[in-house]
Parts: C-alpha cells; sequence; structure tokens
C-alpha cells in the first residue's frame, strides 16, 4: 500500500505540472521551475549558439547538435519562433541544456560566453537568383551578428553559412578588425555541403560508398569558385573528359539543383544541416585538441594572392592551425582556378567594401 507521504508528494508533483509559474523562462531541459527543477548538464562540453536556428537549416542543425556527445550548451537564437523550437528540442533526451533567444534585445545573452557560434542566419535562394542576388539583405544581418559576436564572445570559432559566403566571410573579417579582436584562425565559411556533395556524386559514378570517397573542394561557395580537385579524390582513381565535365558541374550546381527541385520554397537545408553538424563537430573535436583533424573551409589564406580561399585546413584548439596548399592541379582543374579566382576576388572585394562603408 503507498503511503500517505509518498501520496501527498504524488500530488505536489502533478500539481506543480498543471499550475506552472508565471516566471517562467525557456532555460535548461525543461521550462525552469524554481526550486522543482535540477540543474541539468553540467557534462563536460562545449557551450554551442545557432543563429537562426528557427529556420529551414536551423531546426534540423539544432536537432543534431543536441544529438552531439561534444555539446553541453545549445543556445538558439532567431528573431521569430525560436520559442517553440527551443521547446520542442529540449524533450530530446541529451545531455546538451538548450536555452531559447528569441530578438535583437535577447543577442547579447545569446552569444556570452559560447565556444563556437553557428551562422544560418538570412535568407535562402529562389529558383533563377543567384548567391549574390542575397547579398544585400543577408550582408547586414551577418554585421550584426557579428557585430555582437565581437561584443559578447570575441573568442568564439565562428562558422558562417549565410550565402553569399564568399562576401559574407570577408563582412565578418571587417567587422571582428573593427571591433580590434579578429583573429583568423577563428573564422570559417562553411563550404563542407561542396566537399559532402562530391563525396556523393564521385561515389555514385566510382560505384562506391560514399563514406569511403573523399574529395577535395577549394576555392569559394558558388558557381565556378566551388573548385573540385578530381585529380586528388582518394581513393586514388581516374575520370574520362566526359566523367570530369559531368562531375564538376554536378558539383558546382549542386545548390541549384535543389533550389529548382524545391521551386521556390528554398534552398538546401537538410543537406545543409547534415554538412554544418559534421564541420562543427570537427571544430569542436579540433578545440578538444584531437589530432589530424583536417577538413575544406572557406578562411583567411595565402595560398593564392586572395585574401580568402577554400583549402583543406588542419583545425585545432585555437581554429584553424594549418593551411594545406592546393597540391598539384591538372590542366583542367587550372583552367578553373584562373575562372575561380576572377569571381572570388569581386565578391570579396563587394563584402569589404560594404563592412567598411
Ligand atoms: N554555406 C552553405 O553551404 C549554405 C547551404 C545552404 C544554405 N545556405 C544559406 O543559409 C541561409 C539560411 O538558409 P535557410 O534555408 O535556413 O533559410 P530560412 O529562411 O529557412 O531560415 C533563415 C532563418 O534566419 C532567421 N533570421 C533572419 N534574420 C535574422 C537575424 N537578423 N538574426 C537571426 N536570425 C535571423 C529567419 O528568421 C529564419 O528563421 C541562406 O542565406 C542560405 O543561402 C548556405
Ligand atoms: O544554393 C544555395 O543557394 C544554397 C547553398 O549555398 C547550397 O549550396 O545549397
Amino acid at each position: 500500500m503507498e503511503s500517505s507521504a509518498s501520496i501527498n508528494q504524488r500530488i505536489a508533483r502533478i500539481s506543480a505540472h498543471l499550475n506552472p509559474p508565471t516566471n517562467s523562462q525557456m532555460e535548461g531541459n525543461c521550462v525552469l521551475r524554481r526550486g522543482n527543477c535540477r540543474a541539468k548538464g553540467g557534462s563536460p562540453g562545449f557551450k554551442v549558439a545557432i543563429l537562426g536556428a528557427a529556420g529551414g537549416i536551423g531546426q534540423p542543425l539544432v536537432m543534431l547538435m543536441k544529438m552531439n556527445p561534444l555539446v553541453s550548451v545549445l543556445h538558439l537564437y532567431d528573431v521569430v519562433n525560436t520559442p517553440g523550437v527551443t521547446s520542442d528540442i529540449s524533450h530530446m533526451d541529451t545531455g546538451a541544456v538548450v536555452r531559447g533567444f528569441l530578438g535583437k534585445e535577447q543577442l547579447e545573452d545569446a552569444l556570452t560566453g559560447m565556444d563556437l557560434v553557428i551562422i544560418p542566419a538570412g535568407v535562402p535562394r529562389k529558383p533563377g537568383m543567384t548567391r549574390d542576388d542575397l547579398f544585400n539583405i543577408n550582408a547586414g544581418i551577418v554585421k550584426t551578428l557579428c557585430e555582437g559576436i565581437s561584443k559578447c564572445c570575441p573568442k568564439a570559432i565562428v562558422n558562417l553559412i549565410s550565402n553569399p559566403v564568399n562576401s559574407t566571410v570577408p563582412i565578418a573579417a571587417e567587422v571582428f578588425k573593427k571591433a580590434g579582436i579578429y583573429d583568423p584562425r577563428r573564422l570559417l565559411g562553411v563550404t563542407m555541403l561542396d566537399v559532402v556533395r562530391a563525396n556523393t556524386f564521385v561515389a555514385e559514378v566510382l560505384g562506391l560508398d560514399p563514406r569511403e570517397v573523399d574529395v577535395p573542394v577549394v576555392g569559394g561557395h558558388a558557381g565556378v569558385t566551388i573548385l573540385p580537385l578530381l585529380s586528388q579524390v582518394k581513393p586514388p582513381c581516374s575520370f574520362t573528359t566526359k566523367e570530369t565535365e559531368y562531375l564538376t558541374s554536378r558539383i558546382q550546381n549542386g545548390g541549384t539543383e535543389v533550389v529548382e527541385a524545391k521551386a521556390g520554397a528554398g534552398s538546401a537545408t537538410l543537406s545543409m544541416a547534415y554538412a554544418a553538424v559534421k564541420f562543427a563537430d570537427a571544430c569542436l573535436r579540433g578545440l578538444r585538441g584531437d589530432a589530424g583533424v583536417v577538413e575544406c573551409a572557406f578562411v583567411s589564406s595565402q595560398v593564392t594572392e586572395l585574401p580568402f580561399f577554400a583549402t583543406r585546413v588542419r583545425l585545432g584548439r585555437s581554429g584553424v592551425e594549418e593551411i594545406y596548399p592546393l597540391g598539384p592541379l591538372n590542366e583542367y582543374e587550372r583552367a578553373g582556378l584562373e575562372k575561380a579566382k576572377k569571381e572570388l576576388a569581386e565578391s570579396i572585394e563587394k563584402g569589404i567594401s560594404f563592412a567598411r562603408k
């Protein structure tokens, strides 16, 4: 028979559920009820903020990061819908404590103390648009968010997803320089989706499991600036001219392929969230001090005459610790590199002048 003390405890628990306090706040893995919710988390791990967390990329990205054992605290920031996304995600029985932040006035709280900030905030493409067509809206969004980072977590690693990446990364660099906190090792434009696509499409052609394939993709993240180095694929293999042309074009136009298939409903979100998490996980393993963490990213670079360029980089405790050279290119890739550099130079310059205005 249940004792009266235990019945009273049960009634108290049920009553607490039926009468939540009015000052409830989205925090932890529950709506915090003072004195009724044990402190959660506390497990060792990194603090990660996602800016644009309620969006097409943001939501699956948040879900996957909540599953990442390297994350102890996950901050969700957006200008809309964060309470709902936070409530939903916070019910997942994984370690990370989730907190939601809504609107500009909560940006600083969202950023304070973060180790890694991932930015998928901004508008996506519709059919017929280039990534550069997003510049007018997204440049301002990225600038404001980076000003917040400068102030609240100047030492955080920043993973920038918002397009056009070829311009938004230079904008972020200028904002950080202006604030006197710029460390080029900590600012990374996310080009991982190009690598993910390249691995998939090359594996299809070779009849391999994509997990066995590694394709370096260099340059930038738009059209001809996306330069897959098919001569450096692992495992070593060769392609006919027709295969090289097909693969290069498919990888360069992967984003457009999705934009057209979505027919006005946005651009890649699910594969991007997957790629973003793969990349963020690599950054966190680097921060933890793991050896040999190497991925492609669009970073401040001296590999070419351009101030930013995507290549393979080694990630460590300070962010980008080593930038690898391009390696031997074949004639097709050398021609591609020249085209890529021409477009990249303009996009980088556009970002820099915007931020210096
Ligand atoms: N780097 C890449 O490989 C890659 C891949 C896919 C998409 N993208 C880019 O990512 C961006 C987001 O794409 P999406 O499909 O998630 O778009 P989306 O419209 O679905 O979501 C964007 C989110 O950003 C939020 N947002 C807008 N202004 C904000 C601000 N000032 N602060 C915080 N959040 C703000 C919106 O409220 C929205 O929730 C686009 O620019 C897209 O082009 C990049
Ligand atoms: O193509 C887009 O606009 C989104 C993204 O950059 C992508 O490559 O899927």
